[in-house]
């Protein structure tokens, strides 16, 4: 077995076409310095990652292992100390791949007097959807995550794992070609957690490509096509997770019940072949299984709950069959949103070569807090909403300041006055 402190990886081949590569960090290393300038942590030490067009990758580690620095230098919300990132073979900071991410950050960032239905509004105007577009997405995404029957209550009533959900829904607003959840199960009841993976599966096969940071390893083994484990700001192993789990030298054989004379029929005969058999059991259900059996028995009984509901299928526009063409208005918010856009930005059709992509060094540091008062006007900077359980302090979602638009007065007067209640009735 090879050792924790042998680095191992099983990198795409290097003849991968860098227009599938969509995530390159090579060699990205993150200091925090201390006020004098000293350096205090090595966050992220050196580390490359890969992640291709469609492929499920997980980001694990245990606490302080430098996953969320990472994900952070990803998303271009901290400045790395060295390396280079490409996100679509751009700089992390190029606003012009914004439109396609999506981010679950590890702690809910939401107006807490806002209801679930004004919230996803909210993050839909920030992309520009009009209001057909956002009012048939977000009935759609609140079905999805099981929200529907609480939509009008504010979210800073919500649970945790309500929390969870309607972060998730947020996330895939503006249908994302790439999703970044960090921690995306934490809170959730086992099936908000098994409707989490299987979405995560759902938007896999659909193209999506999904980065998946999480200290539930059941949950990332079951949907993860490839993993890195960090450990002290170094990747320790990288690989697909069959290759890293499988025990090359057991097999399993599952045959209808034997009984003793069988199994010892099966001994001689191994015998014969000088083999033996290591243990003979019978297998158990996983307990998410029985869990889902009792939910949903009560749930066929009728049984009436206030919390979130089983949840629907895949929203529509993520089915990759919506006919919308939202690149064109992404780009004009986004160039309206910045006042110096980089001279190559919008000009590339395609994705750059990732090896062209400026070093980091090259960009201006940028700290959560400067993003965002950029990204939201003073007056407008969200409170964090916090679940009952208290919490600490939170990441933004990586979203643009919102833009006027001719039918953007209404409908949130609409449902603050009521209407939206009546509505829905
Ligand atoms: N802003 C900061 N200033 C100083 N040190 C920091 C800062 N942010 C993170 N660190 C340190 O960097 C290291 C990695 O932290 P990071 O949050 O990336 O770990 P993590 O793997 O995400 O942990 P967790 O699983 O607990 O979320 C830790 O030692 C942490 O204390």
């Amino acid at each position: 077995m090879t050792s924790l402190d042998t680095p191992t990886r099983t990198a795409p081949d290097a003849d991968v076409d860098t227009r599938d590569m969509i995530i390159k960090c090579a060699k990205l290393t993150k200091m925090f310095r201390d006020f004098w300038m000293r350096n205090r942590v090595k966050a992220v030490n050196a580390i490359d990652i890969e992640v291709l067009r469609g492929e499920v990758f997980g980001l694990l580690g245990p606490n302080g292992s430098g996953k969320s620095t990472t994900i952070k230098m990803i998303l271009g919300l901290l400045h790395p100390t060295s390396g280079h990132i490409a996100i679509f073979g751009r700089h992390p900071r190029d606003v012009a791949i914004k439109k396609q991410i999506g981010y679950l950050p590890e702690e809910s960032y939401l107006y807490r007097f806002l209801n679930a239905r004004e919230t996803l509004d909210y993050y839909g105007r920030l992309f520009h959807q009009n209001r057909s577009q956002r009012k048939r997405r977000i009935e759609t995404l609140l079905e999805m995550v099981g929200l529907d029957k609480v939509a009008n209550r504010p979210v800073g009533e919500y649970s945790k794992g309500m929390q969870r959900r309607i972060g998730l829904a947020q996330a895939l607003i503006n249908d994302p070609q790439l999703l970044i959840l960090d921690e995306p199960t934490t809170g959730l009841d086992p099936i908000g957690t098994r409707q989490i993976k299987d979405l995560i599966l759902e938007l896999k096969r659909r193209g999506k490509t999904i980065l998946l940071c999480s200290h539930l390893l059941a949950d990332v083994e079951d949907v993860c096509d490839r993993v890195s484990i960090m450990f002290g700001g170094k990747v320790r192993r990288e690989g697909t997770v069959d290759e890293l789990l499988v025990q090359e030298s057991l097999t399993n054989l599952q045959t209808t019940q034997l009984d003793a004379e069988d199994v010892q029929a099966i001994e001689q005969l191994l015998e014969k072949r000088g083999k033996h058999i290591e243990r003979v059991e019978q297998p158990r259900q996983k307990l998410e299984a029985l869990f889902l059996n009792i939910v949903h028995e009560a749930q066929a009984e009728g049984v009436d709950t206030s919390g979130a509901t089983g949840g629907g299928p895949l929203a529509e526009f993520l089915r990759g069959d919506e006919q919308e063409v939202q690149e064109d208005v992404g780009e004009a918010l986004i160039d309206r949103l910045v006042e110096t856009k980089p001279a190559d930005a919008g000009k590339t059709s395609g994705p750059a070569d990732a090896t062209k992509t400026p070093p980091a060094e090259a960009a201006e540091p940028i700290e959560r807090d400067s993003l965002i008062d950029e990204l939201v006007s003073p007056g407008d900077k969200p409170e964090q909403a916090k679940p009952r359980d208290d919490r600490s302090s939170s990441e933004p979602s990586p979203v643009p300041e919102p833009q006027p638009e001719e039918d953007v007065d209404d409908s949130v007067l609409d449902s603050l006055l009521g209407d939206e209640k009546k509505k829905d009735k």
